[in-house]
């Protein structure tokens, strides 16, 4: 089974993946990192991010492994003394402004897809296009939206910024990735901006379960 969560950015993708791979047993997948660890490398390597022939080489000789686990994901570089942890280096804001840019090249969408497609099911799989372009056979699929404030207001505690700074960064790079960002047809929409975090999670789960993807949670009254 392969359930799929995209949405804007900072919509709160990874944390309801998370969330729902957790209670459902199951990795999930960050499809997003693997596009921030490209770009990390690229700036790192002094690479144009327009530039497809070199990011492609560039990956090519920068052995990438994403770690999907129901916790969190990770992305490791392997090198002659051991892997690198890129996962931290992969969400500041230099990588979050540029990403968009290599995101838009076909050549480095395939490069993704190619990982993604490649991983084992059953997975909860998170990003911009996963129940459209990567896996439009998924067997459940979300979108998920907050204004822009809301999310502004939820980055800002986790990397200490100004809120108005942080909320023109997300329209900015929302409006880049509009072409790859558009909801399947099928997908269930969800606005989290009144729901907090539990909420969203269970907001998800019990359309898995009402669409019989999810065993119901066993009621009190049928534990005696
Ligand atoms: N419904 C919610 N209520 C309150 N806080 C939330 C909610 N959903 C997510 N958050 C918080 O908002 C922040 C962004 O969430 P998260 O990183 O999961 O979003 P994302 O869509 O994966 O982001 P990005 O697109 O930048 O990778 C996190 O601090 C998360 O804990
Ligand atoms: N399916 C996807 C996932 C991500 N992107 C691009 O990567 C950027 C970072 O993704 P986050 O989920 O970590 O925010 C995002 O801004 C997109 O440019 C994508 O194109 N498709």
């Amino acid at each position: 089974m392969i359930v799929t969560i995209d949405g804007v950015a900072a919509s709160g993708k990874s944390s309801v993946a998370g969330g729902v791979a957790r209670a459902l047993g199951m990795p999930y997948v960050s499809s997003g990192l693997l596009y921030r660890a490209a770009t990390l490398l690229a700036l790192e390597a002094g690479t144009d991010l327009g530039d497809a022939p070199a990011l492609l080489q560039l990956l090519e000789r920068s052995p990438l492994r994403l770690e999907p686990l129901p916790e969190g994901n990770a992305v490791f570089l392997a090198g002659p003394q051991g892997e690198r942890d890129l996962t931290a280096d992969a969400h500041t804001g230099e990588v979050d402004a540029g990403v968009s840019a290599l995101a838009q090249l076909p050549e480095l969408r395939g490069w993704v897809n190619a990982r993604l497609r490649a991983l084992t099911p059953p997975f909860v799989a998170e990003g911009r296009d996963m129940g459209t372009a990567v896996f439009p056979g998924a067997s459940a699929k979300f979108f998920l939206t907050a204004s822009p404030r809301v999310r502004a207001l939820r980055r800002v505690k986790e990397r200490l910024d100004d809120v108005d700074a942080v909320e023109a960064a997300l329209i900015a790079r929302d409006a880049k990735d509009r072409q790859q960002s558009q909801p399947a047809a099928d997908a269930h929409r969800i606005d989290t901006s009144e729901l907090d975090l539990p909420g969203v999670i269970a907001a998800v789960l019990a359309e898995l379960e009402r669409s019989g993807l999810k065993p119901p949670r066993q009621a009190v009254s049928d534990l005696s």
